[in-house]
């Protein structure tokens, strides 16, 4: 639906040129939920509003339904942008219009008829669950309920694509919960493919089928999000992560240095990660019993992505050395994420 090819974007101030975008490539397809994570100045806000050419990119290719829209004219362009819905972090919302009449701005301007409007605006409503409120003026209405009214705004020229601009940055959590499951409702209300960017993890988690990472204007990693969740490959990565699943290493092994091969005398340590059914499977017991080692349960936590259950274990296996080998071995052969932390000899482990 969605192909961003070699976007590049350089802003010519007064000052020094910004090289904001550096050759990003992005394939959004159809209905799915795009997450674009990244810290302020990453370059996030540039690369949605490229997707819209609201920021004109300096080179590469924006293609939109099978259409090249940096190649059209302004015209062309104004056609192309009804397929493209838009919300924002500050709803920018008309003042001076009541509920109603924000949504219908799109279609006045479309040059639509009161009677077509009404029968697009009632159903906009009703999706956004603000019938009893189309008379109201935004400054009568709480964040969450702003941010509806520019969803039904942007859903009004019933466009192919939603764009959000960190539209849950100024809500609360439980605002920001709301939000996101009328998002994830239109996604599959209306097959509307949606594109975000966000500061926050937890939004990416709570709806996002897939999510790039953006640093100094560069995607470091993308992919669906339980790989990216359960196999960070940055400490960007890493550290958005950490806001919601502990990768870290526990504290206990601060100071502990680890050894990527076995030593004489040594435990190992490894992080398990559990997706969907295998969540529930007696693992641990399965290897104490097949292998005649012992496993200490140093971290644990089991948690949900949408409605996929995950988990992160860290473990240390203690034994015979053929014994730790032909676990680890065992591990590997399932289908679990296996990190190999490292082997620790007792007397470090004792020490640490
Ligand atoms: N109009 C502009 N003129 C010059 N430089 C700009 C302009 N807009 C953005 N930049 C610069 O481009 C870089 C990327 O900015 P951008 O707003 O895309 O980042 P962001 O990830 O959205 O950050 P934030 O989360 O703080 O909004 C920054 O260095 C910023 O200062």
């Amino acid at each position: 639906m969605i192909e961003l090819l070699q976007i590049e974007k350089v802003y010519q101030g007064a000052g020094a040129a910004v090289h904001a975008i550096k050759g990003i490539d992005l394939s959004v397809r159809r209905g799915e939920i795009y997450g674009v994570i990244g810290k302020s100045g990453a370059g996030k806000s540039t690369l949605i509003r490229c997707i819209n050419m609201l920021e004109r990119p300096t080179g590469g290719r924006v293609m939109v339904d099978g259409q090249d829209l940096t190649i059209m004219s302004e015209r062309q362009l104004r056609e192309a942008r009804k397929q493209m819905g838009m919300i924002f972090q500050h709803f920018n919302l008309l003042s001076s219009r009541t509920v109603y009449d924000n949504i219908a701005f799109p279609l006045e301007l479309a040059g639509k008829s009161r009677a077509e409007i009404e029968q697009e605006v009632a159903p906009l409503l009703d999706l956004v669950g603000l019938t009893d409120k189309r008379d109201q003026y935004p400054a009568q209405l709480s964040g969450g309920q702003k941010q509806r009214v520019g969803i039904a705004r942007a859903l009004a020229n019933r466009p192919k694509v939603l764009l959000c601009d960190e539209a849950t940055s100024a809500l609360d959590p439980q605002t920001t919960k709301s939000i996101l499951e009328l998002l994830k409702d239109i996604n599959r209300k209306l097959q509307l493919t949606i594109v975000l960017i966000t500061h926050e993890m937890q939004v990416i988690k709570e709806i996002c089928d897939k999510v790039a990472v953006i640093e100094n204007g560069v995607i470091i990693e993308q992919g669906p999000v339980l790989d990216i969740f359960t196999k960070p490959q940055s400490s960007t990565t890493r550290e958005f992560i950490s806001a919601i699943i502990n990768h870290d290493i526990p504290a206990i092994f601060a100071d502990t240095a680890f050894s990527p091969t076995p030593l004489p005398d040594s435990t190992l340590v490894i992080r398990l990660s559990f997706i969907g059914d295998s969540a529930e499977e007696p693992v641990i017991a399965g290897l104490i019993r097949r292998f005649n080692v012992d496993a200490n349960i140093i971290y644990g936590n089991v948690d949900h992505i949408q409605s996929t259950p995950y988990g992160t274990l860290v473990i240390e296996i203690s034994g015979e050395p053929q014994g730790i080998e032909n676990a680890l071995n065992y591990l590997q052969a399932r289908k679990l994420g296996i990190e190999v932390i490292g082997y620790v000899t007792r007397h470090d482990r004792a020490a640490g």
